[in-house]
C-alpha cells in the first residue's frame, strides 16, 4: 500500500537534493591564499570565511555585489498569555520602522551596503496559541515555508536570515525544548526584557506547550507546524532555497536559529552553507550554536533580531572577502616568501 502524501513530502524531497560544497573552488582559494602577502593561515578566521563563500558559491573568486537581509515578521497567539515585555501591536509597527528606515538593522545594512527585504506573514491573523492546540495546519505550514522559499529569488549573493515577532522567544524556546528535550527553563530566556513574573508565565507556556504536543515532536516538520511561527516556517524555507542556489547564509540570533534548528534536525548537513553571524545575549543560544555545530562570528551581548546580528557578520565578512580578492601576492608585492632566504 502507498502511504499517504503529506504536504511535508516535497520538503522531503528538497532536503535529500541539497547541493554540497564546491571542493575545486575552496581548494583554489586555499591556493590562492598561500601566495598572499601575509604569514601563514595569519588571517585566521577570515581566511576559512573566503573559502567558505567560494565553496557555496560554488566559484574561486566568490561576489558579494548583492548581499540581503530579509526579515520576516509574524505575529503568535501565546502572545496573549503575556510572555513578551511588549505589546503584539509592536510587530506591525516595527514593520512601518523598518519600511521608513528608522529601526537598527536600516542603520546596519546602510553602514554595510546591505538591501533589506521585509516580509509580513498574516501578522493580522496570529497562528494560534501553542499551550492549546498546533500553531498552523500542516499545509499552511508547508504553504510558509514555500513562501520563504520565494523570498529570494533575485541575484542575492549572500543571505541573512532574520525575524520580527512579539512572543517569539517563547516560540523558539519550546522548539528548543522540544528537539533537545531537558526542562523549559533551559530554554526560556528573558527575550525583549520580561520581569519575573512574564517569564514565569513563559516557562509554564513553554512547558505546556511541549506537554500537549510531546507525542507529536519526534518529526521535525510536525513539530514545525505544531510548535513554529510563520516566521519560523518560512526562514527554513528561505536557508533551504539559498542551498539550492548557492548562496551562503548567515543566521542570525536566538530566534532564527530556532528554524535552522529544524532543518538541522531533518539532517545535520542541511545547515553546512550557514555561518552563525553571533551569538545572541539571550542565554540559551550558545548551547543552541553547540548543538548545530556552528562558531559565532560576533559577540556583542546583542539580543535584538531583525537580523541585527548577521548583519553586522557581513562587515567581517566582506572585509574577509577583501582580503582575499585584492591583497597582492608575494611575487607581485616583491616580498620575500617563508624560508627564501
Ligand atoms: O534572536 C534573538 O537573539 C532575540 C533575542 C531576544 C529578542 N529578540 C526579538 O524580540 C522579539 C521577541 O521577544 P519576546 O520577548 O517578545 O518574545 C522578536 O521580535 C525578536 O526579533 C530576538
Ligand atoms: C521595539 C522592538 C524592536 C524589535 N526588533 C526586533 N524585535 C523587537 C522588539 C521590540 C519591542
Amino acid at each position: 500500500m502507498l502511504a499517504e502524501a503529506s504536504p511535508f513530502d516535497s520538503i522531503r524531497n528538497l532536503i535529500a537534493l541539497m547541493p554540497q560544497a564546491s571542493e575545486s573552488a575552496a581548494a583554489a582559494v586555499r591556493a590562492r591564499q598561500a601566495e598572499l602577502t601575509k604569514p601563514q593561515g595569519s588571517l585566521g578566521r577570515l581566511e576559512e570565511i573566503a573559502e567558505f563563500l567560494a565553496a557555496w558559491q560554488g566559484k574561486p573568486i566568490p561576489s558579494l555585489d548583492r548581499p540581503l537581509v530579509a526579515i520576516f515578521a509574524a505575529n503568535h497567539g501565546v502572545a496573549a498569555k503575556g510572555v513578551s515585555a511588549y505589546p503584539a501591536s509592536v510587530t506591525r509597527a516595527m514593520m512601518e520602522n523598518f519600511s521608513s528606515g528608522g529601526a537598527a538593522i536600516n542603520q546596519i545594512c546602510g553602514a554595510f551596503g546591505l538591501g533589506l527585504k521585509v516580509f509580513d506573514l498574516a501578522l493580522d491573523i496570529p497562528t494560534k496559541d501553542i499551550t492549546q492546540e498546533p500553531a498552523m495546519e500542516a499545509a499552511a505550514a508547508a504553504a510558509t515555508f514555500a513562501f520563504g522559499m520565494e523570498a529570494i529569488a533575485g541575484e542575492v549573493d549572500l543571505l541573512c536570515i532574520g525575524e520580527m515577532g512579539i512572543g517569539n522567544t517563547t516560540i523558539a524556546a519550546a522548539i528548543y525544548h522540544g528537539l533537545y528535550g531537558g526542562v523549559a527553563e533551559d530554554w526560556v530566556g528573558r527575550g525583549t526584557g520580561v520581569d519575573d513574573g512574564a517569564l514565569t508565565r513563559k516557562i509554564a507556556a513553554v512547558k505546556a506547550a511541549v506537554a500537549l504536543h510531546g507525542p507529536f515532536l519526534d518529526d521535525p516538520l510536525e513539530l514545525m507546524r505544531r510548535l513554529g511561527g510563520r516566521e519560523i516556517a518560512a526562514m527554513a524555507g528561505a536557508i533551504v532555497a539559498a542551498r539550492m542556489q548557492n548562496i551562503p547564509v548567515v543566521l542570525d540570533g536566538y530566534v532564527a536559529c530556532a528554524a535552522a534548528a529544524i532543518l538541522h534536525a531533518l539532517d545535520p548537513r542541511a545547515l553546512d552553507h550557514c555561518l552563525a553571524g553571533h551569538v545572541s545575549a539571550e542565554g540559551a543560544h550558545g548551547e543552541v550554536l553547540r548543538r548545530l555545530g556552528k562558531k559565532p562570528l560576533l559577540d556583542l551581548g546583542m539580543r535584538l533580531g531583525e537580523g541585527s546580528g548577521a548583519a553586522l557578520a557581513v562587515g567581517v565578512i566582506k572585509a574577509a572577502l577583501a582580503c582575499h580578492t585584492d591583497m597582492a601576492t608575494f611575487a607581485e608585492a616583491h616580498v620575500a616568501g617563508k624560508d627564501e632566504g
